[in-house]
């Protein structure tokens, strides 16, 4: 079973699943005022996916407003993402550069989650240790955006995940057809009763709707919603899953008005 690990003071793992919103500006003067509304519908959990921006180049700028969206968030946890186009996102970045990038997210101080991505080989162990050291939660991640693998395949990559030093693993699929859906479920039921670090997973578009609303019935830790933008097919908007999760959690999800 995991064990119940915290980002900031929000715990993932203890049986209530969290809603995380993601903060997809193109421009970095557009964060801060997309953040305010997010921030309004009260989710758990923020990400601000970094790949969005059109310009990943400007260092300085780029940490100057991680600082500011840091100060908005008060005790709103920050989870930043750099996800790769090999991975459904928008970055394209060599090993080096990714490495170099997340490394200086992870200690910038403002940040208190990473995704770190496991098909990066080689860097992903030295990041979560470097996360680890400076007390940054590493969410080690996996995308298929064209099929849902085997059960046995799904489990296995999260454990190794958790064998590189994660302290959260993460996964998304995209089902073909309601068995895809099915497996993704069983996959996540089975590894949270194997495995010690919390698991997030969800099945993508339509199909998979069902496991970012139930999913935390069979394990799954968070779940992504939008506000404004979506980050993936299927995201739900936020203020029906709050109702939702509300229903299938009884009092220890959120309040229906808040
Ligand atoms: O890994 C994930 C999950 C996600 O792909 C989803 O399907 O909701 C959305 C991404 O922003 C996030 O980094």
């Amino acid at each position: 079973m995991p064990k119940v690990t915290y980002i900031r003071q929000l715990p993932l793992g203890d049986g209530v699943p969290k809603t995380c919103v993601p903060l997809t500006a193109t421009r970095l003067a557009d964060v801060v005022p997309q953040l305010a509304p997010i921030l309004a519908a009260q989710p758990d959990l923020i990400e601000w996916r970094l790949d969005y921006l059109a310009d990943l180049t400007e260092k300085t700028a780029l940490l100057a407003t991680l600082k500011q969206v840091r100060q908005q968030l008060g005790e709103v946890p920050l989870l930043v993402t750099v996800r790769s186009q090999a991975e459904g996102g928008n970055a394209v970045l060599s090993s080096t550069d990714y490495q170099t990038l997340l490394q200086r997210l992870i200690n910038s101080g403002h940040v208190d989650a990473v995704d770190i991505e496991l098909s990066r080989g080689e860097c992903v162990e030295a990041l979560c240790a470097q996360a680890r050291a400076v007390q940054v939660q590493s969410v080690v991640s996996a995308h298929f955006f064209q099929q849902t693998p085997p059960v046995a395949d799904i489990v296995a990559l999260l454990a190794q995940m958790g064998h590189q030093g994660a302290a959260i693993t993460k996964i998304a699929v995209m089902p073909r057809s309601a068995q895809d859906v099915l497996n993704l479920l069983q996959a996540s039921l089975t590894a949270t009763q194997q495995q010690t670090q919390p698991v997030i997973t969800m099945a993508m578009g339509q199909l998979g709707q069902i496991t970012r609303l139930a999913g935390g019935t069979f394990g799954s830790a968070v779940t992504f919603a939008t506000v404004a933008t979506a980050s993936a097919p299927g995201q739900l908007p936020l203020a029906t899953l709050q109702q939702i999760l509300l229903l299938l959690n009884g009092d220890s999800g959120k309040e229906l008005d808040k």
